[in-house]
């Protein structure tokens, strides 16, 4: 049973497919309410109520995927869920509309001062001087961050007659001309602006990028409108200038702490508020939730995700092609790893032929995860396995060649250790399968699966023969067996499969023997 928590409220027509699966256990509590069984959820889908913090993951020992219900993930330590190897998903379009309307909906509020007005006549009062507004038409909005919902705001504002500034460092001439806007640097957008509004994430370079300072720089009596994130607008700042009347208002639907707690923005007159509705419609709740299910539906049943802040994002159609590379790259990482009992520096992957079209650093990623995974005792895999050879001081990196070795597709793995290097090469036969077709300087050709035996020997007669007694004397079965040699007489090796594991006994008394060089048992 795979055990879902859903710890904010969410559209339950949303989360539909998810409650009809009857594989799946959903339960719709708030993590205080399952403190004493976070450990069984291999899911946790939030909106941004839930904090997903370090700690959280790290009493969620099963969890393997968020999903987020909306945009912003600044709730979520993605840091640490990518070092706990959890996924993070999110919803990006599915409340774009509802946010772009919300913003529109603040921008005509705060210019005709309609929160008041409204308060004033339900208190029997007829005050229509008070009340004087000023028109969007001719008007220059500028535009701060020009993503998803930047762009709807822009097509509502051009309809509206105004003029459109936009800053967004981000923003491709492409798109730009597309929608009909020309990108501005952030001190233009600021002196030109009648109204500002903020759309960008919340990061390190978008705190506070309205603060006393660049405030100081807009037109006097600017309207400012944050329904992005609290903290984007700094507050301070923000107050400072309404104090002083060079703002003549604002409107906010998000907060730096929310919800707000002796916030003195709420006292102004000309500040309106919500709180945090920009995403609160039937439609977008319906639409957020519909989409993070479906996207943890898909990871639980090993299909790609799309939408994935952490991992590459891959098509279903890209993921096919992928498979089979990502299973042997597992595998060969695993084999290296178990065959290379050293200390590593370096893990240098290589891809030849048709698997080097393909999305490589999801490969690798994969194959780094099957090598630490090997000699780690946390849980490794795509999402985690760069921060973790990173953490351990193994660099690793991947190149294309256009050699042609004969393979249709090949990998090669090259790993640097302590005294000790060790190559693997494998590749995937279409309709047969994975391959392992080289190891170091050695052509050999074996399936990897099961468990091995991996002995490098001196190329004489009767080695083989005493290897296969011994086994016989341990009534072990050889299921298959490879050799390989570079030439007569010298170096030489063998690779066998067995049904079970081996004894430590059987590989000691085969170490012994003179012409055999070293005994590797290999469990995959
Ligand atoms: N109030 C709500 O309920 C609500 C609802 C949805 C989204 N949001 C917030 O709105 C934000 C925007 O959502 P979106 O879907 O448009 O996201 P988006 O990713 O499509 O757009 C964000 C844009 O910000 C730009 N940007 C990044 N750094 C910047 C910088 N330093 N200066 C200027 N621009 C920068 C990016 O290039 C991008 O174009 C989200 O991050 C989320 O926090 C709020
Ligand atoms: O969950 C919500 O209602 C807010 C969502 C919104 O802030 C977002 O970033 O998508």
């Amino acid at each position: 049973m795979i055990h879902v928590l859903v710890s904010d409220s969410m559209s339950s027509e949303g989360l539909q497919p998810l409650l009809d699966a009857s594989h799946i256990n959903v339960v719709q509590k708030t993590v205080e309410e399952v403190e004493d069984e976070l450990h069984l959820f291999d899911a946790l889908l939030v909106r941004s109520a839930t904090k997903v913090t370090e700690d959280l993951f790290k009493k969620m020992t099963n969890l393997k995927i968020v999903g987020r219900a909306g945009v912003g993930v600044d709730n979520i330590d993605i840091e640490a869920a990518t070092k706990h190897g959890v996924v993070v998903i999110n919803a990006p379009n599915g409340n774009t509309i509802s946010t772009a309307e919300h913003t529109f909906a603040m921008m005509a509020s705060l210019l005709r001062h309609i929160p008041q007005a409204n308060v004033t006549v339900k208190s029997n009062e007829w005050n229509r001087t008070a009340f004087v507004g000023t028109e969007l038409y001719g008007k220059s909005l500028g535009i701060i961050g020009f993503g998803r919902i930047g762009g709807e705001i822009a097509k509502r504002a051009r309809v509206f007659g105004m003029n459109i500034l936009v800053f967004d460092p981000f923003l491709t001439k492409d798109r730009a001309e597309k929608i009909g806007v020309s990108n501005c640097t952030l001190d233009e957008l600021l002196t030109n602006a009648d109204i500002i509004t903020v759309h960008t994430p919340l990061i390190k370079e978008t705190r506070g990028i309205l603060n006393k300072e660049t405030i100081a720089k807009t037109k006097k009596g600017v309207y400012l409108l944050n329904c992005a994130r609290g903290g984007i607008i700094d507050e301070t700042g923000l107050i400072h200038h309404l104090e002083n009347g060079h703002v003549a208002g604002a409107a906010l639907d998000v907060f730096e702490v929310e919800p707000p707690v002796n916030n003195k923005l709420l006292k102004f007159d000309n500040v309106i508020v919500t709180p945090h509705l920009g995403a609160s419609t039937k439609e977008a709740q319906l639409n957020v939730a519909a989409q993070v299910t479906q996207e943890v539906l898909n990871f639980l049943d090993g299909k790609p995700v799309t939408s994935s802040i952490n991992l590459p994002t891959l098509t279903k159609e890209l993921f096919d092609k992928i498979q089979p590379f990502y299973h042997l790259a597992k595998k060969m990482g695993n084999i290296v790893s178990q065959c290379m009992k050293v200390p590593v520096q370096e893990v240098a992957i290589q891809y030849e032929g048709s698997v080097a079209e393909l999305e490589t650093s999801f490969i690798t990623k994969a194959l780094l995860s099957g090598f630490l995974g090997a000699r780690v005792d946390i849980t490794v895999n795509e999402v985690n396995a760069g921060m973790i050879a990173k953490e351990r001081g193994i660099t690793f990196s991947e190149k294309i060649t256009t050699n042609n070795s004969g393979y249709e597709n090949l990998l090669e793995v090259r790993v640097i250790g302590d005294n000790q290097n060790f190559v693997l090469r494998g590749t995937h036969v279409p309709h047969y399968g994975e391959r392992i077709v080289g190891i170091n300087d050695f052509n050999i050709d074996f399936y990897p699966t099961g468990y091995l035996l991996y002995i490098q020997h001196q190329d004489k007669p009767g080695v083989i023969g005493r290897v296969g007694k011994v086994l016989g004397d341990h009534e072990v079965n050889i299921a298959t067996m490879q050799v390989g040699r570079k030439e007569k007489g010298g170096e030489a090796i063998m690779m066998l499969a067995f049904d079970r594991p081996l004894d430590d006994t059987l590989t000691s008394q085969l170490s012994s023997y003179d012409d055999i060089v070293s005994v590797k048992t290999i469990d995959l």
